[in-house]
């Protein structure tokens, strides 16, 4: 058994007769932040839900701390917190409650963590989660999750509804608690620049498949948008380590992570009719839609 906190392998799922995607495997080692990311419909929740246990893929396991998910011990499973797409159960609850609810369940519950965030929420403490907006829910989920202090957290989705501001705090309290406390978190969203402030390493799946899996700071370091101008009507460059190559009138542009020397000679090859190829380093937004494609 390796040391990783989360270890997938050969993750196959269908619905029915519709293939997901086949012999998926990763792994999360303790203390990093791992984001999943990929398009509408690529997986995401399914990952989470096999992860969770919540669904059985089709074939091959998923372990988290070296436990078979399937089989538990749920002692173990306090030790994970889970977030999926900022449900709480019991809304007719209010802040004070739900806390006082939960906080028995959990051996390491704390207290403070919970209400250090809910202090930042503009509601009166007695106020009912079932009247509270959609981000202040959210909140309130995340704040039960970070009280929980449990050494894994899988977060589905953890932004959908907050606001920018709140957003950034969250990321931020996050990214602080889990290097301080040596958390390790699995998380998904669909707001990339938050990632990029967040996580260590990034899965990014494609449909059926993980096209690539590498810590966000080295991918950055080396895939590159180029752009260049057709100069007459030809061929765009096909080359399976050339992305998404389109053209718009006579501007050009792909991503890839070869350098400059070897795409020239690519395009060359392949008798493109280009100039002035220019390569610029991207942000993580950039990266995933120029290496997933736009639709
Ligand atoms: N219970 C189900 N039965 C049948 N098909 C399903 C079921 N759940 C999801 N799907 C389909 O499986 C695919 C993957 O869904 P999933 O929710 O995992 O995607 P996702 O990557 O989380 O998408 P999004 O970014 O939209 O949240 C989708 O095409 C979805 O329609």
């Amino acid at each position: 058994m390796t040391d990783n906190i989360i270890e997938c392998r050969s993750l196959t799922h269908y619905y029915g007769k519709r293939l997901i995607y086949e012999n998926l495997s990763f792994g999360v080692p303790r203390g990093r932040i791992l984001g999943l990311l990929g398009k509408n419909g690529t997986g995401k929740t399914t990952t989470i839900n096999i992860l969770s246990g919540y669904l059985k893929p089709r074939s091959g396991a998923c372990y988290i701390f070296g436990e078979n998910i399937q089989e538990m011990d749920p002692r173990t499973r306090q030790n994970i917190g889970l977030l999926i797409e900022g449900h709480i159960q019991y809304t007719f609850m209010s802040i004070a409650q739900i806390e006082k609810f939960y906080a028995p369940f959990y051996p390491r519950w704390n207290r403070a963590a919970y209400y250090e965030l809910m202090d930042k929420l503009h509601v009166a403490p007695g106020q009912r989660i079932s009247r509270m907006s959609c981000g202040q829910r959210s909140q309130v989920a995340l704040g039960l999750i970070l009280a929980q202090n449990p050494d894994l957290l899988v977060l589905d989705d953890f932004s959908l509804g907050l606001d920018p501001g709140y957003r950034r705090l969250f990321i931020e309290y996050l990214r602080e608690y889990a290097k301080a406390e040596n958390k390790t978190v699995f998380l998904t969203s669909h707001i990339i620049q938050d990632m990029e402030r967040l996580i260590d390493d990034c899965i990014m799946l494609d449909y059926g498949r993980i096209l690539l899996q590498k810590p966000v700071g080295e991918l950055l370091d080396t895939v590159r948008q180029y752009t260049f101008t057709m100069t007459a009507e030809g061929p765009l460059p096909e080359d399976e380590r050339i992305y998404h190559p389109s053209a718009i009138r006579n501007s050009g542009e792909f991503f890839s992570f070869l350098p400059e020397e070897e795409v020239r000679r690519i395009l060359d090859a392949q008798k493109v009719p280009y100039a002035g190829l220019e390569s610029r380093r991207v942000g993580l937004e950039d990266a995933f839609i120029g290496l997933t494609g736009k639709y």
